[in-house]
């Protein structure tokens, strides 16, 4: 069947690709409705990686955060109309160690393999999650990030100390949010504290113990473990805070995209016997347990509708490229598209 991907061909470019799509014995075909635009989409959307990746990674189809519509499921499995949340991972062997997300012959959609901005997604159905009925369609639109949160949670419980006094997490933004409001479910014994650059940013985060702006914390203020969520040029600098305030023995998560190698002060790391770990992307289980989390909180759901940025229906590619410029412009939220292209 022919379908149409919107495929990023380079900075700035989308153009329309015609695929002949085969329906295997094991997929669905899915018609994005929701989608919701990541730093990772704008790196490549603006150019911001370099040229040699971006010629190994383009032609592709942008976007990794979407639902749709099932408007065929072979087997029955689906109910045609049914939304669901679509995973963007796609792992091609299990191994006993190593998760799906971290295997090296995953495939990750929006990253070398077409995302979600086609006419339909043919999906594996083993990468449809079912969106419940009474959750908000544009909140959901994220819920990839919300299993990235998960993962990270998830992960950070696995390999930290009995230490469950307080969390700290850096970045006010996006993925901070989400982070925070996971944690609020997932320690809910233990003090939050969010560390971030802007006031007007940090005020979102109401239902954490503490805020502070990076530039005026406590010299004496400790934390038990902690979680950087602030990628780009001001990771280093998040980071080194974490190694100074976070107690012996700490774990620190580190989720954070940057381009360029970031000094790290190994000496106190060892000093302190830190563990640094990083996390990356998610797998099925996350975005069950993202679900899961969900459905048994609707406070945690009014939460993440709070991070509903710019949303706009969209029917033409000038349209698209408009919609990354308005992120780009947007400081607080997540931006959503109406997909109707
Ligand atoms: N590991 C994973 O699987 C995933 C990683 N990411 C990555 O996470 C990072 C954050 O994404 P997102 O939340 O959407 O981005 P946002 O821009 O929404 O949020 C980042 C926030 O952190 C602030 N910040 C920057 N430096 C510091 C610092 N040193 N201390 C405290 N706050 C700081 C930024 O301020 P300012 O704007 O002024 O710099 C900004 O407000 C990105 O690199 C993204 O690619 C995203 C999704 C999944
Ligand atoms: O956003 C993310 C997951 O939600 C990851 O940071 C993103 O997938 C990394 O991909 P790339 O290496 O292509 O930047
Ligand atoms: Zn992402």
């Amino acid at each position: 069947m022919l379908n149409q991907v919107y495929r990023l061909v380079s900075p700035r470019q989308i153009e329309t690709q015609t695929v002949n799509e085969n329906l295997g014995t094991d997929d669905i075909i899915v018609r994005p409705t929701y989608l919701s635009v990541c730093h990772a989409d704008q790196r490549y959307f603006t150019g911001q990686r370099p040229p040699q990746v971006l010629s190994k990674k383009l032609p592709m189809a942008l976007i990794h955060e979407a639902i749709g519509t099932v408007v065929r499921d072979p087997q029955g499995i689906f109910k045609v109309g049914d939304t669901v949340a679509m995973i963007p991972d796609t792992p091609f062997e299990k191994d006993p160690i190593i998760r799906e997300n971290y295997l090296p012959t995953t495939k990750f959609r929006s990253s070398g393999y077409d995302g979600f901005m086609q006419e339909y997604v043919y999906l594996r159905r083993d990468r449809a999650v079912k969106v419940p009925d009474d959750f908000n369609l544009e909140m959901s639109a994220f819920l990839e990030m919300v299993s990235v949160g998960v993962r990270a949670l998830m992960q950070l419980k696995e390999t930290m100390d009995a230490d469950d006094q307080s969390l700290g997490i850096w970045g006010d933004g996006n993925l901070g949010y989400i982070t925070a409001v996971l944690a609020k479910s997932i320690f809910p014994d233990t003090k939050l504290y969010i560390f971030g650059r802007h006031q007007e940013k940090l005020a979102y985060f109401s239902f954490a113990d503490e805020t502070y702006v990076v530039d005026s914390i406590p010299d004496d203020l400790t934390i038990s473990q902690a979680i950087e969520c602030t990628g780009g040029a001001g990771s280093a600098i998040a980071i080194d805070q974490i190694i100074n305030h976070i107690k012996p023995m700490g774990t620190a998560i580190l989720m954070g995209v940057t381009e360029e190698p970031v000094d790290i002060n190994t000496r106190d790391v060892l000093a302190k016997g830190l563990i640094l770990q990083g996390t990356s992307r998610s797998g099925r289980e996350d975005f069950e347990k993202a679900i899961e989390i969900l459905s048994a909180s609707p406070e945690a759901q009014s939460y993440l509708q709070n991070l509903i940025g710019i949303t706009k229906t969209v029917t033409t590619i000038p349209e698209i490229i408009d919609f990354f410029d308005m992120d780009l412009a947007n400081s607080w939220g997540k931006a959503v598209m109406h997909w109707k292209v």
